[in-house]
């Protein structure tokens, strides 16, 4: 599990280890890893599970990565499933982020989540097992006030795992993609510290989760193969909508989606009404503000 020893990672580490799971966790600050490793032991339902800490950077270089993946394998076998769940998010406006928040985001959302999987993935295919999850956002499936740079690299994603999805699913290897809403996670507070006031209401449309919840259906979806895993009503009505020409896993959904489509797409005209009213109120109350600071 890289992004293992916080938030929403770890607990899909809870979660597979409540299972019997061996775990890895891979994350760059080794004290956070330790006290993770901790944390997920008390969970333990034999003797023999092992939790693993890794400390690297998933998304610098490739060859650090393979090593210490190739590392972990001679210590507890090859990898069942991979998680890829390290991420960072950071919201602002187009015209006050750095240019290099864009090559950041993408480098640790969209590379970062590269990198471990190719170095899991010949020995899968070689297996005929195995199991990959990328965790997107519900912000990988529409753009939003505030996530140009943070929507982009969760969109990537899914690109990603379509087409990868299509080569390896002869060698019985499934991928999940993930599209949580806001999860109250370490990482979610230090993005609200800079959170744009937009960004923020048109966030709450949906509630907030617990990182609990969101890995108990991430782990359920990928062990069940499944290739979309969402939360809630909002979850699911999102991921029929932006289905596209993504894998179904079986009929049913496949059928919901056809039947739902125009439905879905005449709500999501309303919310989308209700966002570019936000958006207006947002500028109107900045520009009265304003006028008022000067006159003051
Ligand atoms: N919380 C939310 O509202 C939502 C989160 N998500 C996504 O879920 C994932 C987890 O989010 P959340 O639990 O909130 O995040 P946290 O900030 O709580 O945890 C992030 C984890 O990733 C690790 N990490 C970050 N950068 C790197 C890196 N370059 N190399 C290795 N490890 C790294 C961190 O450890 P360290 O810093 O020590 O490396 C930490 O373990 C992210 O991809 C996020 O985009 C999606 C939707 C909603
Ligand atoms: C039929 C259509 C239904 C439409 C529902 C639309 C709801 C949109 C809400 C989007 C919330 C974005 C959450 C991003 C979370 C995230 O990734 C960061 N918090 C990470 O830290």
């Amino acid at each position: 599990v890289t992004g293992g020893s916080s938030g929403i990672g770890k607990c899909i580490a809870i979660e597979c280890y409540k299972q019997g799971a061996f775990i890895t966790l891979v994350a760059r600050n080794e004290e956070k890893l330790l006290q993770a490793k901790k944390e997920i032991e008390k969970y333990s339902i034999n003797d023999k599970q092992v939790v693993l800490c890794i400390s690297v950077d998933v998304s610098e270089d490739y060859n650090q990565v393979e090593n210490v993946i190739k590392q972990a394998q001679e210590k507890l076998g090859p990898v069942d499933m991979l998680v890829n769940c390290a991420g960072l998010a950071l919201a602002g406006k187009f015209e006050d982020l750095e240019v290099s928040t864009f090559e950041k985001l993408m480098n640790i959302n969209y590379l970062g989540s590269v990198y471990p999987s190719r170095a899991v993935i010949t020995t899968m295919m070689e297996r005929r097992v195995g199991r990959i999850v990328f965790v997107s956002s519900q912000a990988g499936q529409l753009g939003l006030f505030g996530y140009t740079a943070y929507s982009s690299s969760k969109f990537a994603i899914r690109g990603l795992a379509e087409a990868l999805q299509m080569e390896v699913k002869p060698y019985n290897v499934y991928v999940t993609v993930a599209y949580p809403p806001d999860t109250d996670t370490p990482g979610l507070a230090m993005e609200n510290k800079t959170k744009p006031l937009e960004t923020r209401l048109i966030s709450e449309t949906t509630s907030l989760c617990k990182p609990e919840q969101v890995a108990k259906q991430i782990v359920k979806d990928a062990i069940q193969g499944n290739f979309n895993s969402s939360i809630g009503s909002d979850g699911y009505m999102l991921s029929s909508l932006t289905c596209g020409m993504a894998p179904v896993t079986s009929i049913t959904e496949g059928l919901q989606q056809v039947v739902t489509m125009g439905l879905f797409r005449t709500i999501a005209l309303f919310y989308l009404g209700s966002f570019d009213g936000i958006v207006r109120r947002c500028m109107m109350q900045r520009t009265k503000s304003e006028i008022a600071d000067k006159t003051a």
